[in-house]
């Protein structure tokens, strides 16, 4: 095939110039980068031959190359992995195919300063990309496991690139960089030196479970490097390599985090590891370190991320917890280990006594695997249990990244459900600032109250300004503000906690805690006005029979005259819409109209009801009412101009 051009997509485009522009201060990353892709290809490709017999590939020494090139300014990381086929070159090098770039580039046109830039960059992992902070061309040239003939492809950054078949191509992968001039101050610095390279993998690279070597400079280059390199302490050189046959040097120490005791390892060496694992570019919030001795033996590393990434409920692009079989890496995101609602925990874990051969479907059932699921599960919720007393501000900040997913737990993971309440807070009418937990609310309820009150809603502000929370305010009752659509679902699944019943304050009858206590006077007072109320009630209850299902009245509004309010059992409307959204429909069932006998319009409308039961008004005012009551919790109408109409009539009348 000849040689072909190509145009980047827009977004690649886009990320390119920011690459080449320097968005990113440390510019070495690019070379964990680059040695993380390879590492991970050499992961697929042994892994292709254990599953495939026949393919054809030589998996005898798989290993990642530096090879640094002073005279022509050239770095070349090399890996004999997986490699490429044409089409997947231009798939994957030429765009990009994430859901949510755009989205990401165009806050990064708008982040001001360098460091948020640098955050928003690390939510998406530029990879590859970030060749081009250090190079103004870029070469790949890859031949795919088992196949004949290989692909060259090559850029500038600029607009486009070029793609073309190489007969000769090695299997696997190299990356050329023409490196830019060396350019200390904007922190772009000798990266053909070997000292710096060494630095470099140390410092990023260094568990990587494949050797990371370094091909030999011309000996006197090297020697005059490392001469230069130890004269600021008075060390001597290193012997000059003249003599030996150079052999290329192992970077890496290869030592698997997970294995080494906690005391040995750095911050910083987890730190990398997590970025490694999860392609975010900031440190984690947790880690976590796991180890199970005895018949089943395993030991694992998770973390928690400090933010949560732009596809966290998506499917696609999930990188979770990666199985290691005796150090041997097996497969990235092992969704048996970790359940859905916890699909942002990232780690290790490795496993003595498991095939390497093992599928997906075999772990799902394995009972061993099972175990260390649910150990996982209980370690990495009693981790955030902690963090909640002892680093509340690591706390907090994962609640606000990670609580709508985990509150998923609720509904999908009932053995654990009391420890995830445990971990919940929520905003409440309380305290506008401060989330609260549970505990916390059934701690400060106030005398007689039994019931965990809660609304669910779209926005606090939709809450705030419900009628429902009227009498529960002006009782000084603390009501939670739910407003994750997550929070519609599992409130159904959650009846009560510690013995205190959970209640929504937009369902049911309004049950306000210290009522029951109220005595035979205020019995015999709501009696006398239920009879009052009676006609008005069932005249309106056939009137409004389309839309509502009972007319009755209600000690839960001091300010508004009705509410709308959904029957203890039914289905909210809020839930049913989130149910269409996911394209089920859920049978509909009509709400209960709910008025405020002491106000004023209400009377109002039973005297004029008594006096004339036929009056047409009547009717109108009624739909006036149920429809403002819709409007006030922030409902849609059926009909809007309808109601416009009979609004603007009787504004008319008024003046
Ligand atoms: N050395 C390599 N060998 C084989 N395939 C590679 C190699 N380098 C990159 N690729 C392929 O190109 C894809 C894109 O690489 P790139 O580094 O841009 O992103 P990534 O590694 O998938 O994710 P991230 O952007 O989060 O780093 C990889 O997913 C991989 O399929």
């Amino acid at each position: 095939m000849p040689t072909e051009t190509f145009e980047f997509q827009v977004e690649a485009r886009q990320l390119l110039q920011m690459m080449i522009h320097s968005i990113y201060s440390n510019k070495d990353v690019f070379l964990r980068e680059l040695i993380s892709n390879a590492s991970d290809a050499l992961d697929k490709l042994r892994i292709e031959s254990l599953r495939d017999d026949s393919l054809d590939a030589d998996v005898s020494d798989l290993h990642v190359e530096i090879e640094p090139d002073r005279e022509a300014r050239t770095l070349t990381v090399r890996d004999n992995g997986i490699g490429m086929s044409r089409e997947e070159v231009v798939e994957l090098i030429g765009t990009i195919a994430k859901s949510g770039t755009a989205e990401l580039l165009s806050r990064l046109r708008e982040a001001k300063d360098e460091s948020t830039a640098e955050g928003l960059i690390g939510q998406f992992g530029v990879g590859f990309y970030s060749s081009f902070m250090v190079a103004d061309e870029v070469t790949l040239v890859t031949r795919k496991a088992g196949e004949s003939e290989g692909t060259r492809w090559s850029s500038t950054g600029e607009g486009g690139y070029t793609v073309e078949t190489v007969e000769d191509a090695p299997q696997g992968t190299a990356v050329i960089l023409r490196l830019k001039p060396e350019d200390a101050e904007d922190q772009l610095f000798d990266y053909t030196s070997p000292w710096k390279i060494r630095e470099i993998v140390k410092r990023y690279s260094d568990f990587i479970t494949w050797p990371v070597r370094m091909a030999p400079e011309a000996p006197a280059a090297e020697a005059a490097e490392d001469a230069e390199a130890a004269a600021p302490e008075g060390e001597e050189g290193e012997e000059p390599a003249a003599s030996a046959p150079p052999e290329p040097e192992t970077l890496n120490s290869m030592k698997a985090l997970w294995a080494r005791s906690r005391d040995e390892v750095s911050d910083e060496e987890y730190h990398e590891l997590y970025k490694h694992i999860s392609h975010d570019w900031t440190d984690p919030l947790e880690t976590i370190q796991l180890r199970a001795e005895g018949t089943f033996e395993y030991q694992s590393l998770l973390f928690l991320p400090a933010r949560a990434p732009h596809d966290l409920f998506s499917q696609a692009n999930r990188r979770g917890v990666q199985l290691y079989v005796k150090r041997v890496f097996i497969m990235d995101d092992c969704e048996a280990l970790v359940p859905e609602y916890l699909r942002f925990v990232k780690g290790v874990v490795d496993a003595q006594d498991l095939s390497l051969n093992v599928s997906r479907e075999i772990l799902q059932q394995d009972r061993q695997i099972q175990l260390m699921r649910r150990r996982l599960v209980k370690k990495v919720l009693s981790t955030v249990k902690e963090m909640m007393t002892k680093r509340e501000e690591n706390y907090a900040t994962f609640w606000r990244e990670f609580g709508r997913v985990v509150k998923e737990g609720l509904l999908n993971d009932p053995d654990n459900k009391d420890a995830i309440l445990k971990i919940c807070s929520f905003a409440s009418t309380r305290d506008k600032e401060r989330l609260v937990t549970l505990a916390q609310y059934v701690e400060r309820m106030k005398e007689g109250q039994k019931h965990i009150y809660y609304m669910t809603g779209e926005s606090r502000t939709a809450i705030e300004n419900s009628p429902h929370l009227e009498a529960f305010e002006a009782k000084g009752l603390e009501v939670l503000i739910l407003t994750d659509p997550v929070d519609e679902v599992w409130v159904g699944a959650v009846p009560e906690f510690e013995g205190k019943e959970l209640r929504s304050i937009a369902q049911g009858e309004a049950e306000l805690d210290g009522e029951e206590e109220e005595g035979e006077e205020a019995k015999a007072e709501k009696e006398r006005r239920r009879e009052e109320f009676a006609e008005l009630l069932t005249w309106l209850g056939e009137r409004l029979s389309d839309e509502v299902k009972e007319v009755r009245l209600t000690s839960r509004l001091t300010v508004s005259p009705a509410c709308v309010v959904t029957d203890a059992g039914d289905v909210t409307p809020a839930l049913q819409n989130l149910y269409r959204a996911m394209g089920q429909e859920l049978p509909e069932s009509k709400r209960i109209l709910e008025l405020n006998p002491e106000h004023a319009l209400v009377t109002a409308l039973r005297k004029a009801h008594a006096a004339d039961p036929a009056e047409p008004a009547l009717g109108e005012t009624a739909e006036l009412l149920y429809g403002s009551a819709l409007l006030a919790e922030g409902s849609q109408l059926a009909d809007p101009a309808r109601f416009a109409k009979l609004l603007n009539e009787r504004l008319e009348r008024g003046l």
